[in-house]
């Protein structure tokens, strides 16, 4: 027996399109569009049909930058793959691309099967891996080739972190070398960590331990020269490069020049940079931790250069670099030490919303919306048309979207298992309503109806921008 939706009267809207359309939903599947009122919509017949008169019909997030329960500064970030995987449904993400975690004097195989195993079961909505590799060597380059044929086919390398996640120069090269030859992505963490290293160092013996110093001492100057080496290494390897978390404006600069030469290069920003800065991490008392992450927040000026790049196409991506740690017990490590403040803050709840109010604020157009949301980070992991748009036979992730509703982004409501939200008390205008997971209604006008283990793992095929 097949399971039939019909998603009448709404404006479907895709990277490339705006269509008055109705949507036929069989079996996860999307089967088939159809005008408003057309004899082929007239003659569908469905066991279920949700209203969108008045609202957008959009493809589901694509979230390609996540890290549920990452170990991290001697703690683990906050969501689970169950509570993470819940909040980005109720945000209107049905994909997320989490990163596996090699560890140092492990393989990657280990690595990636103690994540398969912790997401296993416990997801609301669809999820795939990239690897962070931690430790490049002659095994861990032939295994590379592996997960790629396995649908692993993106791999994070950090220039940051010396002792923990850093991998240097050679390590970085060889790793490039492996992917352009297996077709695997290389995704960097662009910051000169040693430097970096150098200057807490100075900072923390003038006594300089408040969290506004992790930004003053990861300076711009730090993310541009690493941009840069990355892109000349990628050049050298004859690789294409997905720069993750570009945060300054020098760094959109080195992309775009790079971009001029026509070299595959591709870069992600995400809605910390976009819309909080280094008066957050200024907050008083030690409120700024809750803002510390890396790349860090940046000064206000750099927000105009990120959304330019976001219009020009110089930044293709804007993902969460979701990782969250409670104020109280986690940020609360680096009280008295800036540098002890677990990395990264929490947002796979808001993204949706977020990027729309910059529709609503005249910043992006609707298609680029749902083309840095959806559509790109599908494409750049090999998620499309499967994920990212809605067109017949791709699975049926879609989101009916109030672009009237408004709302307040608040921890006394997200979803998220974290006890701060970084957008606190901000007005957004427009709203998640109903969001389908493969067909299945899983978020339902203000209920959760979904559960843990509906989301699948989705093995990803290579960047399609490049292959
Ligand atoms: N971004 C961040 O601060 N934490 C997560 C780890 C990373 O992406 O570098
Ligand atoms: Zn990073
Ligand atoms: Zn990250």
């Amino acid at each position: 027996m097949s399971n039939r939706t019909l998603i009448r009267g709404g404006l479907l809207l895709t990277a490339a399109d705006e269509t008055h359309a109705d949507v036929l939903v069989e079996d996860g599947r999307v089967a088939a569009l159809a005008a408003h009122g057309s004899a082929a919509a007239g003659s569908w017949t469905a066991d279920r049909t949700i209203d969108a008169t008045g609202r957008y019909v959009i493809p589901g997030g694509v979230d390609a930058h996540t890290h549920m329960e990452l170990p991290f500064g001697g703690t683990f970030a906050s969501d689970t793959f169950e509570t993470g995987t819940r909040a980005a449904a109720w945000g209107g993400t049905t994909t997320i691309v989490d990163f596996a975690v090699q560890a140092r004097g492990g393989s990657l195989r280990e690595g990636l099967d103690a994540w398969y195993a912790k997401a296993d079961g416990k997801c609301a909505v669809d999820y795939g891996f990239h690897m962070i590799l931690s430790d490049v060597d002659e095994s861990s380059l032939k295994e590379m080739d592996l997960l790629v044929e396995e649908g692993v086919t993106s791999f994070k390398l950090f220039m940051a972190y010396p002792g923990v996640f850093y991998s240097d120069d050679g390590r970085i090269l060889r790793a490039m070398q492996r992917g352009a030859g297996n077709g695997g992505l290389i995704m960097m963490h662009a910051e000169n960590g040693i430097a970096i290293d150098v200057l807490v160092e100075q900072a923390l013996a003038r006594g300089e331990t408040d969290p506004r110093h992790h930004g003053e001492v990861r300076k711009v100057l730090l993310e541009a020269e690493a941009t840069h080496r990355a892109i000349q290494l990628a050049r050298v390897a004859g690789a294409p490069l997905y720069v993750v978390h570009v945060s300054a404006e020098e760094a959109v600069a080195e992309l775009a020049a790079a971009r001029d030469r026509g070299l595959p290069v591709f870069g992600e920003t995400c809605p910390q940079y976009l819309f909080l800065s280094t008066d957050n991490l200024a907050e008083p008392g030690f409120e700024g931790a809750k803002y510390v992450c890396s790349t860090p927040l940046r000064p206000r000026e750099h927000q105009a250069a990120l959304w330019r790049g976001l219009v020009t196409d110089d930044l293709q991506v804007v993902s969460t670099d979701h990782c969250p740690f409670c104020f109280s017990g986690q940020k609360d490590l680096g009280r008295g030490d800036f540098s002890k403040i677990p990395n990264g803050l929490p947002g796979v709840e808001n993204r949706m919303d977020l990027l729309h109010q910059a529709v609503v604020d005249g910043r992006i157009s609707r298609r680029r919306w749902i083309d840095i949301a959806c559509a790109a980070p599908a494409r750049m992991f090999g998620l499309y048309p499967k994920k990212g748009t809605i067109a017949p036979g791709g699975d049926a992730d879609i989101v009916v979207y109030d672009p009237r509703a408004e709302h307040v982004l608040s921890a006394e409501t997200h979803h998220m298992n974290v006890d701060y939200s970084a957008y606190e008390g901000k007005r957004i205008t427009g709203r998640v309503e109903t969001v389908l997971s493969r067909g299945e209604v899983i978020v339902d006008r203000g209920e959760f109806t979904g559960r843990a283990g509906h989301g699948a793992y989705t093995p990803r095929s290579t960047c399609q921008y490049v292959n």
